[in-house]
């Protein structure tokens, strides 16, 4: 490989966590305005009441929850709690490409070493660990503003969530459902990111200008990429939902006492629930993201050629 497409392609280019920061972020403000619709849908599924034998359930499944919201709240119910996410999420996601930067580089040997599959899913792994610190509470205020529905709202928004919980159990209420937040994120950050490294690697023709993988390459493999996250994470995500959203005291031994309710009265195949929408959402939410990513990559490059 010539010194040229080692400095100019994104993943043969020297590893340099700042600049995953920044082009993380751009990513991940690309992936919520494609994807969050589909996210509510997924925790509405995860969180709707049971039902007992003969009724019918809330929503049948995907495409008719979200009918069903868009009748009852409009459009824009679909996009209820983005403003969390959207705040949230560009530093989620800067922290997660950090991660993955700093992850590869704490393995490497000299700067120019390419790493092996299994080192990218480790670095991967250690973002997920990366970002939990944002990614608990984050996800435990967007999962109760997702499930509330229209006049009978407990909250305004993201602040209100954060005051009515610090009132209720303090810093540790605001924080519930972390160790479940790590069981989905270790493994599944380490998917993501092995699996957006290798296809990408994968399909690049040698030849290609620059190493440039072009933009189908980049929308399959960052789709692929969010597939395989959501595949290993999609169970203990079912859990961390139920957890987060459940009223106080529900749960006194976290996720263990969630797990066991779920297999004892619906069987294994809950965990799975809302697996539609999320990986309807996963394909184009993750391919936007890693378009924004590249992007952002080759505008820094241009921009601080030496960086
Ligand atoms: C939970 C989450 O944000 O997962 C990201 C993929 C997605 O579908 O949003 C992956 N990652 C946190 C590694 C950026």
């Amino acid at each position: 490989m010539s010194e040229e497409k080692k400095i100019t392609s994104s993943s043969d280019q020297k590893v340099n966590p700042i600049k995953d920061f920044i082009s993380g972020g751009a990513g991940g403000v690309c992936a919520v305005l494609i994807g969050h619709p589909l996210d509510t849908i997924k925790v509405r599924l995860q969180t709707m009441p049971q039902v007992t034998a003969g009724q019918a359930p809330l929503y049948a499944g995907t495409l008719d929850c979200a009918t069903k919201i868009i009748k009852k709240e409009g459009p824009l119910g679909l996009y209820k709690g983005m403003a969390a996410p959207l705040t949230g999420v560009a530093p989620i996601f800067a922290l997660s490409f950090f991660g993955f930067g700093v992850g590869k580089k704490i393995q490497q040997n000299n700067e120019n070493e390419q790493l092996s599959t299994s080192q990218l899913f480790y670095a991967g792994a250690f973002a997920g660990v990366f970002t939990t610190v944002i990614m608990a509470p984050g996800e435990r205020i967007k999962c109760l503003l997702q499930i509330q529905e229209g006049s009978n709202a407990k909250y305004k928004g993201p602040i209100d969530v954060v005051k009515h919980l610090y009132k209720e159990g303090g810093i540790r209420s605001i924080f519930k459902g972390t160790a479940a937040t790590l069981l989905r994120d270790i493994p599944a950050s380490g998917m993501y990111f092995m699996t957006y490294e290798s296809i990408k690697k994968y399909l690049t023709p040698a030849d290609s200008p620059n190493s440039d993988p072009g933009i189908f390459t980049t929308i399959f493999a960052g789709g692929m990429a969010g597939v395989s996250n959501w595949l290993v994470g999609m169970p203990p995500d079912t859990l961390k939902s139920r957890l987060q959203t459940a009223p106080e005291g529900t749960y006194p031994n976290g996720i263990r006492d969630v797990f066991k309710k779920l297999r004892k009265e619906e069987g294994l195949k809950a965990l799975y629930r809302g697996c539609a929408p999320v990986m309807i959402r996963a394909f184009p939410a993750n391919g936007a993201c890693f378009v924004g990513y590249e992007f952002a990559q080759s505008a820094l490059a241009w921009a601080f050629p030496n960086w």
